[in-house]
């Protein structure tokens, strides 16, 4: 390559780099613009990401998931291949609690339409679940939904970048986790969509996400949006099923817990299923108010003492005794660390439980620091992205 082309190339790769973000070489009047020709020609790296799968892995993987998929998630399969080969797109909602196999069906469908190389975008609303899905993004980050949000935000995907054409050739959307992102989320990227892919075929013109088939994927009875000091209603309203696209969207019930009969014994599949009843009861406001003649805008109800650790006085050393059994014997096993976590509902508990933990660490120990607010100079949060989890 001559000087001049490998300048030009570079630039274009920059320039492109700043399209994601809404900018361009042309905003510093100091920096060179590319020449057009090289911006035509520079390859997109998003499209080569997404379709450099190993198709051949993608359809052993594919084979050995779908031959196991259980009646409930074989009906979603089908009905939302179907809705791809269509190209007319299709809204779906797949309603589960935690272990019915949707993070398994996401995979299905991620090694059916990849082994035929085609796009499929699998985002969720937190970094922790992105994680677990295969080539996962935050839904933030991949269609570049704005920080501050309001009814007429539109994504920041900007006609001819990268991200846009990616979008244009994607056949399905996978977004998992959907009840914790508001409303205006979805909306600021179906409008995004409908702008970006005006000139894909116009009979597709009214259909929502422009007529990609997105999948949403979660569990009403966990995190709703979280909106700062806002009422149960606000919140409420903020919810996927109070949106226009709702209307749209065909609902599939996953109901059978995948997790239970994975226990040691029969006795063992016996607890988890009644615990895992429990908890659904719960989140579907079965069990009784424990002042049921009394009004309460949040209900007390009793946690049966079966689930409960009762040591009161040094509480937070059961926990953990009870959570990491011989811990210091287990504590370079992955697999013995994968398998344990402890939720709590405050960070100074986090800091209390750490720091027992620590004790038995031999070592020392390290603070690292992360970036935990936005630098808002610019009057537009959405240009200093740097804390969007991915
Ligand atoms: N059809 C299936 N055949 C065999 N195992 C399955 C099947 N579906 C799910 N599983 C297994 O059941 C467990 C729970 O499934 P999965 O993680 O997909 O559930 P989930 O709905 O995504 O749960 P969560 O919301 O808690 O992440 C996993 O270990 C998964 O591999």
């Amino acid at each position: 390559m001559t000087a001049y082309e490998i300048e030009n190339y570079a630039l274009a790769e920059v320039e492109k780099l700043l399209n994601e973000v809404g900018k361009s070489l042309r905003d510093y009047s100091t920096m060179l613009y590319p020449d057009e020709a090289f911006l035509q020609h520079s390859c997109n790296r998003l499209i080569e990401e997404e379709t450099s799968y190993d198709k051949v892995d993608m359809k052993t993987q594919h084979d050995r998931l779908h031959s196991n998929l259980n009646s409930e998630q074989f009906k979603v399969y089908q009905s939302i291949i179907t809705s791809v080969n269509s190209q007319y797109g299709g809204l779906y909602f797949v309603y589960g609690s935690g272990g019915c196999g949707k993070t398994y069906l996401w995979k299905t469908l991620c090694c059916r339409l990849r082994s035929e190389g085609k796009i499929v975008l699998p985002v969720a609303s937190s970094g922790i679940t992105a994680v677990l899905l295969p080539g996962g993004r935050t839904a933030h980050s991949r269609f570049q939904i704005p920080i501050k949000l309001d009814q007429y935000s539109v994504a920041g995907i900007n006609h001819g970048s990268d991200i846009a054409e990616l979008i244009k050739k994607t056949s399905l959307i996978i977004w998992d986790e959907a009840p914790m992102q508001h409303i205006y989320g979805f909306e600021a990227v179906d409008r995004s969509f409908r702008d970006i892919m005006s000139s894909v075929d116009p009979k597709r013109k009214n259909l929502p996400f422009r007529g990609i088939t997105v999948v949403f994927g979660g569990d009403f009875r966990q995190i709703l949006p979280f909106i700062p000091k806002a009422s149960r209603s606000e919140v409420v309203n903020a919810s996927l099923n109070q949106s226009r696209l709702w209307d749209f969207c065909t609902v599939f019930l996953l109901l059978r817990n995948m997790r239970l009969g994975s226990g040691i014994s029969h006795a063992h599949n016996k607890k988890i299923a009644e615990f895992s009843k429990w908890v659904l009861d719960v989140g579907d406001g079965k069990i009784p108010n424990i002042h049921p003649n009394e009004f309460h805008s949040n209900p007390e109800i009793l946690i049966p003492r079966k689930y409960l650790i009762e040591d009161y006085i040094s509480s937070v050393k059961s926990i953990i005794d009870v959570t990491y059994p011989y811990f210091t014997k287990n504590m370079s096993s992955q697999a013995y660390l994968k398998e344990r976590a402890i939720l709590t509902p405050t960070n100074a508990i986090v800091d209390n439980i750490n720091s027992h933990l620590l004790e038995f660490i031999p070592g020392t120990s390290h603070t690292y620091l992360s970036q935990d607010s936005i630098d808002d100079v610019y009057g537009d949060i959405f240009y200093n992205l740097p804390v969007v989890p991915d």
